[in-house]
């Protein structure tokens, strides 16, 4: 109920179409009654008393009543598949859209695969059921009204002994549509396993082929997909027992119809024809009875389907833009903190907007991830506009996630992140991110060109624009000597270009937008010398006038680092420039020593 009530708003809309649907769903339902009274009329008039002239007449009008009704099941159908459509397209588009403002923390737990099956699987089980079984199952029902009506009217005595059986076909329909909402539900629950087995399969590939997994990865789909086939064959055995039981029911009233029928009729109580017609009428009731069966299956399916796409619509944003938020530019425009622009910043964004300074500043932040520990304490810290920072510390010491909360991807659990003194979380998520560029660890391509690659964070950028940030980033040459050059599709996460060269894209995208943050998450992987100083050329590029946080790797950058912080068990263990920690003889040396020198002696 609650779930129709959510459902509603968006066929209101459609209401006009809905309503011609309904009335012609009800002429069909009508028009079903119509055939066994012209068989009866013809029996009783021509077999009857021998009026020969009225046989053809009659054969004429049950082709003209079946044509009629063909073209009525027609426009029924349609009218309320264009409603339905419409429905479905918006339901899938309120889906999508609240999975593109789901945080961080939601994807941290959700799995690609179920999230996929939700979007089609499920949205594509509310389609079926708001469309052809909506109105298969409308039609059914109108039809079992409208006969039983006109047996009532025919002879009330024969009706009611020949639909005896009613009671038990309700009780019956109760238990199938129990028994398949269970078994459909599992069956649903299955397939979302099994395609999230398959995403899963499909996109670590990679690593199952290299620790030669293939068998054991075929085992474990074979146990998905087993479950998968038993959970299907039990939703069938409930749906072929059921239909068929009630398929047994109204044979048991066809006996009826002939032993108590034939009786009225050989009293003289009912004529012939009336047999006859009643007869029809049962046998009539067969079809739209088990046909119901299957359009209450339709919908217990799309109830469950429909059940886990609000759950999904219901998962709140944990990361959202708070009532009356207001842009950062304009907050801080207000406050009249945007003065001290870095040198050789242009306070005027790239692309006309305005800019913040690029103050970032941490006051008493804590932050842990839901359920568990702490992962950052007591974190103190002030960054002017332009400085570079670098972040140190052992593996799993918080490094990423310092910097994940400066554009907000997590919220502190206590404290405030601010940029140029304004709280990170009092203004838009838009705003505030279009203020940052982030180069992460691994560069994700999209299945697209190298220019829209690019300009993924610009769409509008120029193509002078986009060659531009590609020659800073000392990857244009390389761009032109493919064969397309710009207009090079990278396969899916970039397949076809080196490690180096992502990463190098990954810096043409965060130039071309031009913030006045850069979060850098520096690469380990191992890179030739030429490529290494292609990079660095690249680095320092982007880096300039930017307030960056960089996560270190190499020796070269913690050298030129203004601030450099060592993150121990998520507080800051140190901090000073690199001449400053390299004195002392505390953590910085440990990591000094096992891992920045031998990445600068290497190259
Ligand atoms: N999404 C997450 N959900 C829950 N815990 C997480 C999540 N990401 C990281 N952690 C935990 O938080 C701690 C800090 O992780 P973080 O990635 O910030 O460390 P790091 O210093 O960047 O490590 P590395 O150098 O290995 O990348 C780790 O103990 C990690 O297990």
């Amino acid at each position: 109920m609650q779930i129709l009530k959510r459902l509603w708003p968006l066929y209101r809309p459609g209401l006009p179409l809905v309503v011609l649907s309904l009335t012609q769903i009800a002429l069909v339902s009508l028009l079903g009654t119509a055939q066994p009274q012209i068989i009866r009329f013809v029996t009783d008039l021509v077999l009857e008393n021998g009026e020969w002239q009225y046989l053809v007449p009659g054969a004429l009008a049950v082709i003209a009543v079946a044509v009629v009704q063909g073209g009525l099941r027609f426009g029924q159908r349609y009218t309320m598949e264009i409603v339905s459509t419409r429905v479905v397209a918006q339901l899938r588009a309120q889906v999508y859209s609240h999975l593109q403002r789901l945080s961080w923390a939601f994807y941290d737990r959700a799995q690609t695969g179920e999230l996929m099956s939700r979007v089609t699987a499920d949205v594509d089980a509310v389609r079926m059921a708001a469309g052809m079984a909506l109105v298969n199952g409308l039609t059914h029902l109108g039809t079992i009204v409208a006969v039983v009506v006109a047996m009532f009217l025919m002879d009330w005595r024969l009706a009611i002994v020949s639909l005896l059986f009613l009671p038990l076909l309700v009780h019956a329909i109760a238990r199938f549509q129990a028994g398949s909402r269970a078994a459909w539900s599992d069956v649903q629950a299955r397939t979302a396993e099994l395609s999230a087995s398959l995403q899963e399969n499909i996109a670590g590939v990679r690593v199952v082929k290299a620790f030669a997994r293939e068998e054991g990865e075929i085992a474990r789909f074979r146990t998905a997909n087993d479950a998968f086939q038993a959970a299907n064959l039990r939703a069938i055995r409930v749906s072929a027992f059921w239909t068929n039981y009630m398929n047994f029911l109204t044979a048991v009233g066809a006996v009826a119809v002939l032993w108590y029928g034939g009786r009225r009729a050989m009293t003289g109580a009912i004529s012939v024809g009336t047999l006859v017609a009643f007869n029809a009428y049962v046998t009539q009731l067969a079809g739209p009875v088990r046909m119901l069966g299957m359009a209450i299956s339709h919908f217990t399916r799309a109830a469950a389907s429909l059940q886990r796409i609000y759950a999904l619509l219901d998962t709140p944003v944990e990361v959202a833009d708070r009532p009356g938020a207001r842009d950062l530019e304009a907050v801080v425009a207000e406050q009249g903190t945007t003065a001290a622009a870095p040198d050789g910043a242009d306070p005027a964004g790239g692309d006309g907007t305005r800019r913040v300074a690029g103050r970032v500043t941490f006051e008493d932040v804590s932050f842990r991830y839901p359920g568990g520990e702490a992962v950052l304490q007591d974190i103190h810290l002030d960054v002017a506009p332009g400085m570079k920072v670098a972040v140190l510390g052992l593996t799993g010491s918080g490094k990423s996630t310092l910097l994940h909360l400066i554009p907000r991807f997590y919220d502190p659990t206590a404290g405030r992140v601010l940029i140029d003194g304004v709280d990170v979380r009092d203004v838009t998520l838009a705003s505030l991110r279009r203020q940052i560029a982030i180069v992460p660890q691994e560069t994700f391509l999209f299945s697209a060109t190298l220019r829209e690659n690019i300009a993924y964070g610009r769409p509008d950028a120029t193509q002078e624009e986009i060659e531009a940030a590609a020659r800073a980033a000392q990857i244009h040459d390389f761009i032109l000597s493919l064969p397309q050059g710009y207009d090079t599709v990278v396969g899916e996460r970039g397949v076809g270009l080196s490690g180096g060269q992502k990463q190098r894209i990954a810096i043409a995208r965060a130039l071309l937008t031009d913030a006045p943050i850069l979060l850098l998450d520096e690469s380990t992987s191992a890179v030739d010398v030429a490529t290494e100083r292609h990079i660095q050329k690249a680095l320092d590029r982007l880096m300039s006038g930017r307030t960056t946080f960089i996560i270190a790797s190499r020796l070269s950058t913690v050298m030129k680092a203004d601030l450099v912080l060592v993150l121990e068990d998520g507080r800051i263990a140190a901090r000073g420039t690199h001449e400053e920690l390299i004195r002392r003889d505390g953590l910085y040396r440990r990591i000094y020593e096992l891992q920045l020198r031998p990445v600068e002696e290497v190259v």
